[in-house]
């Protein structure tokens, strides 16, 4: 019978460092970052990049200020083989980055590699054996000397190489692969050892590599091996010491942040995270997560976009639209409390300020992003997404407790479709629901006079339309909306008014908003725009009481028309 799965699987061991320092430390500087993209990335990819993309990745890495940049494993393929040459023999690196190639410690895998970077001005020797207790036993069949001897062998050469190949600064890099299946002091055995071939000094360091080959425990584990070998090392001031962490548990983002707390100062990784399995970590993810903190990432992603667009082209494989910083929905709030909450947090913003918005922990416009999709409807949503829509569209400031009426409106309409609606169509509902030329009451046109009677008092003469026949209406008040309201002679009364202007210049036009009661203590609101200010709170009336008229809410025996004069 098969086993449980939950019974297949040994628990990761916690490390024993009860002094451990890591968790009181702050992150007040980025790391030295090193994309290996084009190495562990392009690895894992089901269509590994040909040199065109390369090309167009490694001047993304160089734009976005890269420093270093493992650009492939020219000993494995050709097409690394060459893109490495077209680099070196084009002129094609800037003088502040440093490119890395990767390499086994296999001496003719060496010897190639080096045969690769001849005439690079500068370069990295990136040399790796795998370290781990399980790999000694089912892939070297070797135990611990074996492993040793593997690891120093390749750096010999590795020098050797380096020292007749001397036109080229050489920095030496050595990882014990899958360090994090590998006891700490064999791990910082087989590292000593490289390090007494390659004799490290404060001047010429080398960097020692600890990847998380496999992710295998919480990062809160791999901060605790960072901070032991950090603490173990020989000649620690003389290393570079750097992270590779991968994300097969999802949490390679959180490993390298606490790597870096327990002492790591450079970190290897991909844009977006592509890599094998689930992933390298995510530089991007990791740096702006620092300047969200108020530390310089040191890289540029301020047109996020671009550099995703390009990596989608090169890796062929898609971003999620949730990844964090770049997804397409990342900056899009659904749900009405959000919404709310954003419209509310951006109004209240200074532009010099520190930035304080509810539900965005970074400035979209810092990525190169819009505000425009920060809002949208659906039927999750409530009254501040669809009113920060109609304001930022079309100009209009809807009074709250029309918020919340319309809400219902497109509410009901999100929910019957299901789908997303876009401001346009939330618009077409508004003009549909509160502009409509059905309904009633048409409006015509009006004039307007003292009253002869009382002076104070205006009298109104409007022509419209009544369930499609003509008609005058004559009413007095003290103005035109309390004319009207005598004028039509129905069961309601006004209860708020009020009116802005939209769109500035010869465009310019009056909306009118006007709630009304009824009898039976039903209020509802109408609309009215119209670039007559006048005209468009006499449009609102109607709009209220069509509105009404339609729901049953007010008697509709018409009123004759007034012959009143
Ligand atoms: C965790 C990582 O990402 S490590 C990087 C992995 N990346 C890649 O492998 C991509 C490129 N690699 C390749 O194309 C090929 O592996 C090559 C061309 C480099 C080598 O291919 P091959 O010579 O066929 O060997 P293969 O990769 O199968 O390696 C197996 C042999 O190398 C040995 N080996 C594996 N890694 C190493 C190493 N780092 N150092 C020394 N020997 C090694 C194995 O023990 C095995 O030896 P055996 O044949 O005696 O059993
Ligand atoms: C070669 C090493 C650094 C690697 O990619 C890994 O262990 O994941
Ligand atoms: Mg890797």
């Amino acid at each position: 019978m098969l086993k449980d799965p939950a019974e297949k699987y040994r628990a990761f061991a916690p490390i024993a460092l009860s002094d451990r320092t890591w968790p009181d430390k702050t992150i007040t500087a980025a790391p030295l970052w090193c994309s290996v993209d084009l190495r562990d990335g392009n690895q894992a990819l089901i269509e590994p990049m040909d040199t065109a993309r390369k090309r167009r990745l490694f001047d993304l890495l160089v734009k976005t200020g890269f420093k270093e940049i493992e650009v492939g494993f020219p000993a494995a393929s050709q097409t690394d083989f060459d893109f490495v040459r077209e680099l070196i023999e084009q002129n094609l690196i800037p003088p502040d980055v440093t490119i890395q190639v990767l390499t086994q410690a296999r001496s003719e895998l060496i010897a190639r590699s080096f045969e690769a970077l001849r005439g690079a001005r500068r370069a990295i020797m990136h040399l790796y054996n795998s370290t781990s207790t399980l790999q000694r036993r089912v892939v070297f069949g070797l135990d611990r000397p074996g492993i040793i001897d593997i690891a120093v062998k390749g750096a010999q050469w590795v020098r050797e190489h380096a020292e007749r190949q001397s036109d080229t600064e050489w920095v030496l890099q050595y990882s014990p692969e899958s360090f994090t299946g590998t006891e700490l002091d064999f791990a910082v055995e087989v590292c000593d050892a490289v390090n007494a071939v390659w004799q490290p000094t404060p001047q010429r360091k080398v960097i020692l590599n600890l990847p998380a080959t496999v992710e295998m425990a919480t990062p809160n584990v791999y901060a605790d091996q960072i901070e032991w070998f950090s603490r173990h090392i020989a000649r620690r001031d003389s290393v570079i010491l750097s992270v590779h962490p991968h994300n097969d548990r999802g949490t390679a983002v959180a490993a390298a942040e606490l790597a870096v707390m327990a002492g790591a100062d450079r970190v290897e990784g991909t844009l977006f995270g592509n890599g094998e399995r689930t992933g390298n970590v995510d530089i991007v993810t990791l740096a702006l997560n620092l300047y969200t903190q108020g530390v310089k990432p040191d890289l540029d992603f301020s047109n996020i976009n671009e550099a995703a667009r390009c990596v989608e082209y090169c890796n062929q494989l898609p971003i999620h639209p949730r990844h964090p910083y770049v997804g397409d929905l990342v900056f899009t709030a659904f749900s009405g409390s959000h919404q709310d909450a954003i419209k509310k947090g951006l109004a209240a913003r200074q532009e010099e300020s520190l930035w304080e918005v509810p539900y965005l922990p970074i400035d979209p416009r810092d990525v190169g992003r819009t505000y425009e999709s920060v809002i949208r409807v659906n039927s999750q949503s409530g009254k501040g997404g669809i009113a920060y829509l109609l304001e930022r569209d079309y100009d209009l400031t809807m009074p709250r407790r029309l918020q919340i009426e319309f809400s219902q409106v497109v509410q009901a309409v999100a929910d019957a479709s299901g789908k997303e609606l876009s401001a346009e169509q939330i618009w077409a509902l508004f003009a549909d629901e509160y502009l409509g030329t059905q309904g009633d009451y048409v409006y015509g046109s009006h004039q307007l006079a003292h009253s002869r009677k009382d002076q104070n008092l205006e009298r109104l003469t409007l022509k419209l339309k009544c369930r499609g026949q003509g008609t005058v209406l004559h009413g007095e008040g003290n103005g035109p909306i309390d004319a009207l309201v005598d004028a039509l002679g129905l069961q309601f009364d006004v209860l708020s008014y009020e009116e802005h202007s939209v769109g500035s210049g010869s465009d310019a036009r009056a909306a009118a908003f006007v709630e009304i009661t009824t009898p039976g203590r039903a209020t509802l609101f109408g609309v009215g725009v119209h670039v007559n200010i006048i005209t468009a709170s006499l449009l609102a009336v109607l709009s209220a009481v069509n509105r009404a008229m339609r729901r049953g809410l007010l008697d509709d025996s018409i009123p004759a028309a007034s012959a009143g004069g």
